[in-house]
């Protein structure tokens, strides 16, 4: 994310539904007049303001409309939260390109891309709101359609969920039956970025619909929680250092929509050297990092220190408990806990159903 794009995602929050800036704008909106207002106090915005007043009072909702009524822009110092200018004329330099047609969002437009700073046109003839920040141009949708493309998006985020699920299972068995291949781990992957992709939207949208979003964001919430830490593991499990892991993480997700659905470009970022369709059906072997993380009240120091000393999951299966022991940090409980619980999560695997 650029830092126009920042600046926006933080404007977007300021003028979100529920908060005193919004309940301005819409009162504006409801009185059928428009409006030009700058959301920033720089020395850079007062050189381009010409006549009006010179103010330095509280921001209110109602104060909002009531300055709108007049012609000219109005000039919000937002971290103060104070109106500074009100009816004055904004002389951007008029060099700076604009494809805007009328002279409102043109000046908004201009005074966005001169100041970086984010600006508000209140359309009076088409009841539209527009945030200009820096290049950028965001139209603000009604609640209701945010919240109508919000919904599909979260009926979507819960339909890659659950087939994550699914071949997460069949990951998780065929580890346990030393069967996992190339194929398998970059599915799995595939369906994480697909679901951190999603997410993020969705995160837009709720951000967007401030207070609206409440419930929604509550469902969010429970359909991803866990998913980073579960994605980090996998991760660990085939890519073997932590520098490696984070070149991967954004390797990931700079792949482009047509990259993300071939499985050979997934297993290349993440370093299993696929040359040939046939090499995403070689067998691979994870660390157990991931299935050491399922043993009761491990530390993380403990489960890496552990997955240093064995080279894969089967041979740290293998290992007794008398072998275990010999690790710092590992007493005779902890090493027999971890010996049973890898023996346990084997036999579970023996016994479950591949889903595909
Ligand atoms: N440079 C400027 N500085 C401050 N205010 C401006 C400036 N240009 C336009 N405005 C404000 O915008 C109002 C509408 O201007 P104009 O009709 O040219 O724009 P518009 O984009 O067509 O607006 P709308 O979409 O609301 O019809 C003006 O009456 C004035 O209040």
């Amino acid at each position: 994310m650029n830092s126009d794009q920042a600046t926006l995602r933080s404007a977007l929050q300021l003028i979100a539904p529920g908060t005193a800036l919004r309940e301005g704008l819409d009162r504006i909106q409801h009185s059928h007049t428009g409006a030009l207002i700058v959301l920033g106090f720089t020395p850079e915005v007062e050189a381009l303001c010409s006549g009006g007043f010179e103010l330095d009072v509280e921001f209110t909702p109602a104060r909002l409309r009531e300055l709108c009524k007049m012609d000219g822009a109005v000039v919000l110092d937002t971290d103060n939260w104070r109106i500074r200018r009100a009816n004055v004329q904004l002389l951007p330099d008029p060099s700076i390109p604009t494809d805007e047609s009328g002279m409102r969002h043109r000046t908004a437009q201009r005074t966005a891309r001169q100041t970086g700073l984010p600006v508000l046109s209140l359309s009076a003839s088409m009841r539209l709101i527009s945030i200009y920040v820096g290049d950028l141009h965001h139209p603000l949708y009604e609640p209701e359609a945010l919240l109508a493309r919000a919904n599909q998006a979260v009926d979507t985020l819960d339909r890659y969920c659950q087939r994550l699920d699914e071949v997460l299972q069949t990951l998780t068995i065929l580890e346990m039956r030393d069967s996992a291949t190339v194929r398998d781990v970059a599915t799995v992957i595939q369906r994480m970025e697909m679901i951190r992709r999603i997410t993020s939207e969705i995160n837009g949208y709720l951000e967007e619909l401030g207070s609206d979003g409440r419930l929604l964001a509550l469902q969010v919430d429970d359909l991803v929680r866990g998913s980073a830490s579960e994605r980090a593991l996998v991760l660990r499990d085939y890519v073997h250092t932590s520098s490696a892991v984070a070149a991967a993480e954004s390797q990931l997700s700079e792949l482009g929509g047509d990259q993300l659905i071939d499985l050979t470009a997934i297993a290349n970022v993440l370093g299993l050297g696929v040359f040939d369709i046939a090499d995403l059906d070689r067998i691979i072997q994870p660390r157990g990092i991931r299935a050491l993380s399922l043993v009761p009240r491990l530390p993380w120091s403990v489960i890496k220190t552990i997955a240093e000393n064995w080279d894969s999951l089967s041979e740290l299966r293998a290992a007794s408990v008398e072998d275990l022991q010999k690790i710092e940090g590992i007493g005779p409980y902890r090493a027999k806990l971890i010996h049973e619980n890898l023996e346990r999560q084997h036999a579970m695997a023996a016994a479950g159903v591949v889903g595909w």
